[in-house]
């Protein structure tokens, strides 16, 4: 679980200070899914950013299951991202002279396992995302969903709890990015992932549990799931 409670991540820009995200307190549980949406410039990165340990704030704190991730030391940090926290982006970031299948390897090499085990795993959630047949492609030789399917699969090769995706259909036509949405959300229930997502998909955020609208570094939560 998430808990965010007080996030201010303030930029200075030459003389300029930009506060991207202001006294954001957020719970996100375990095996949820929140979808972000709002302005360019509010701060949507900045809070994926945060969640994944990739930068810290200026004030506050954002813990995952009770640590602070701002207070563990870099390498432990490294390692909780390298196994716990999947990333997808906006643009596929695949590596042009691997193949899908070593491509998706490249996740597990931080892990420890022998080449063997590796090859199993990315086989594995190749096959998860539909693309066991195209194991030996290179990146050009694949469309941009199916690329993007290899991102996924890279993300999820080493079985994280936490999915982060930014834009993750924003370079995609219509077509593909229901596919590779569709693709998301079947994982996210599939493997009781906690899943958050920045898009600009109406569609996405009409069918969203929760959706968070920030804007001007401030973030508001609506919540759509039944009372319990
Ligand atoms: N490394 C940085 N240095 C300085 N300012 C930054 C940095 N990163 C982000 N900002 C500023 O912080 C604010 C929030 O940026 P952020 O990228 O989080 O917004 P966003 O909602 O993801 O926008 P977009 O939809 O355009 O990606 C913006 O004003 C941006 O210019």
């Amino acid at each position: 679980m998430y808990t965010l409670t007080g996030v201010t991540k303030r930029y200075r820009r030459g003389g300029e200070t930009i506060d991207a995200l202001t006294g954001v307190d957020l719970v996100i549980e375990d095996g949820g899914q929140l979808v972000i949406q709002g302005p360019a410039g509010g701060g949507k990165t900045t809070l994926l950013q945060m969640l994944g340990g990739l930068d810290r704030p200026t004030e506050g704190s954002v813990e995952l299951d009770g640590t602070d991730l701002a207070l563990l030391p870099e390498a432990r940090l490294a390692r909780l991202r390298s196994e716990s926290i999947g990333f997808v982006f906006r643009t596929d970031n695949l590596i042009p002279s691997l193949t899908a299948l070593e491509n998706v390897e490249t996740a597990l090499v931080p892990l420890g396992l022998t080449a063997a085990q590796r090859r199993q795993q990315a086989t594995g959630a190749l096959e998860s995302v539909g693309l066991a047949e195209h194991r030996g492609a290179l990146p050009a030789a694949l469309s941009g969903s199916q690329r993007q399917r290899v991102a996924v699969a890279r993300a999820l090769v080493k079985r994280p709890r936490v999915l982060l995706a930014d834009e993750p259909t924003g370079d995609l036509d219509a077509a593909d990015r229901d596919e590779v949405m569709g693709l998301l959300e079947r994982l996210w229930r599939e493997r009781g992932l906690t899943f958050v997502v920045v898009t600009h998909d109406s569609a996405v955020a009409r069918r969203a549990p929760r959706l968070a609208t920030i804007r001007k570094g401030r973030v508001a939560v609506e919540d759509r799931r039944p009372a319990v």
